[in-house]
């Protein structure tokens, strides 16, 4: 591995070139800036699905709520196992799941149980079926089981009154089944968050329009939608704003008022038709701008009114870096969930990559195993901020530091997979 190559965490590399601000410094940053909502709503157990537990849920029963049996096959007192030779039990009842046995096992007797069914009184013990001989109303017994086995213990999963779901948790699939074990039909999750966005640009046009020259289809506002809708945020969008100051400011107002977050793409590097940050200047406060990065340079982070605002740099590829990378992680913190920094990797890279010193590159990769069975990634091929296809065909981030100046294949990487990031 050679040297350019090593780290990818520039909080220790000191202050980065021309005044830009290091990632891990502005995701610091913005993360310590924006807060949870506070407001609690009770909803039925599926639609918490991607939602924020509101405070710790504690559960109203033992799970199981009974002791209960792990193996179709015979409930017997530890006491009557053998320890060498056989033994015959006099088989008195069944026990099925929903269907207990109401007696007592006493010594020398035993119970046909079902995998899930009640523990009769007496037993302490389930011999599975395929380890013992049915001959009419008795079960024979070899020697070679242990007292206790193959019982389930009320209250082994989640105990009564215990934490079943922390403050902050997100419901995903295990939530709902762990919240239904208890039983609860409703559960308090925190508000969704509101998230205002829109394209700038006088060259965009909606699709469907005809394309004169010098136009592009507003993509940002597809991909943008794409990654808001998964992070079940809920969603105002506010269409394309032209790059006229009075059109920009009324739109920054509107959509402040309506909003948590207002995220904008285009129009907030230096050129002549990029308002966004001055309009965020004159009715906000720009908080940060330009990010040692690449793509995504430009960005700016700012308050306006009571919203937290987002202006995106306008390449397609430029949105989706700093979405995920600062965007996403302050969603999560406003939704109330812990946040914690991307899931990296790392793994030998294939392909050479070119690479300027000073800011660190969120190149895109595949990652994929090799003929060996090892994890590698290779360059999904150019990576102009334009080449939106670039994001299409990739399924991790090759994070590139800011000192590097490329990869030869055979390096070393870090890589962050779009599988928890995307
Ligand atoms: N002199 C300098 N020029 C530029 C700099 C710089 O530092 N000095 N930074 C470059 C970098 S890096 C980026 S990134 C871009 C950011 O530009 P803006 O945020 O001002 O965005 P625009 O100029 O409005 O557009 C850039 C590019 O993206 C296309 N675009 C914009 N919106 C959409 C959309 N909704 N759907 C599809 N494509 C979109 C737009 O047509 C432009 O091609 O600035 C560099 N310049
Ligand atoms: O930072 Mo810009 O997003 O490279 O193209
Ligand atoms: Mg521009």
């Amino acid at each position: 591995m050679s040297e350019h190559a090593t780290g990818s965490h520039d909080c220790c590399a000191g202050p980065a070139p021309g005044g830009l601000l290091p990632v891990e410094e502005a995701r610091r940053r913005i993360l310590e800036q924006v807060t949870p909502v506070t407001t609690v709503e009770r909803v039925a157990l599926r639609d918490a699905l991607g939602r924020v537990a509101a405070r710790d849920i504690l559960s109203p029963i033992d799970v199981p709520a009974h002791t209960n049996s792990a193996m179709d096959g015979y409930a017997v007192r530890g006491a009557d196992l053998p320890a060498e030779g056989e033994r015959a039990l006099r088989v008195v009842g069944t026990a099925l799941a929903g269907a207990p046995f109401d007696g007592v096992v006493g010594p020398g007797e035993a119970v046909r149980i079902m995998t899930g069914a009640v523990m009769p009184e007496g037993a302490d013990t389930v011999v599975m079926q395929e380890a013992v001989r049915r001959e009419g109303e008795t079960v024979i017994l070899g020697p070679g089981h242990e007292p206790g086995e193959n019982v389930r213990h009320a209250g082994e999963d989640l105990a009564r009154g215990g934490v079943v779901i922390g403050a902050g948790t997100v419901f995903r699939p295990a939530e709902l089944g762990v919240a239904a074990s208890v039983g609860l039909a409703e559960v308090p999750v925190l508000r969704r968050v509101r998230v205002a966005f829109f394209s700038t640009g006088d060259e965009l046009r909606g699709i469907g329009e005809p394309l004169g020259l010098g136009d592009v289809y507003d993509s940002n506002r597809y991909s943008l939608y794409g990654m808001l809708r998964r992070l079940g945020v809920e969603l105002l969008d506010l269409g394309v704003i032209r790059d006229d100051p009075e059109a920009m400011r009324e739109a920054f107002s509107e959509a402040a008022a309506q909003a948590d977050v207002v995220i904008t793409s285009g129009g907030v590097s230096v050129g002549e038709a990029d308002y966004v940050k001055q309009t965020l200047d004159a009715l906000g406060e720009v908080r940060m701008w330009r990010i040692a990065m690449k793509p995504g340079k430009p960005l700016a982070f700012g308050r306006l009114g009571g919203a937290w605002f987002f202006g995106l740099p306008g390449n397609p590829v430029s949105v989706m870096v700093t979405f995920y990378q600062f965007v996403q992680p302050a969603l999560w913190r406003m939704a109330g969930a812990r946040v914690t920094r991307p899931p990296e990797l790392r793994v030998p890279c294939v392909s050479r990559l070119r690479k300027g010193r000073g800011r660190t590159e969120f190149q895109r990769g595949i990652l994929e195993t090799d003929a060996e069975g090892r994890w590698v990634v290779r360059s999904t091929g150019p990576q102009g901020s334009g080449i939106l296809s670039s994001m299409a065909a990739a399924n991790c981030f090759i994070v590139l530091p800011a000192g590097s100046e490329g990869v030869e294949p055979g390096d070393e990487v870090t890589v962050q997979p779009f599988h928890g990031l995307v």
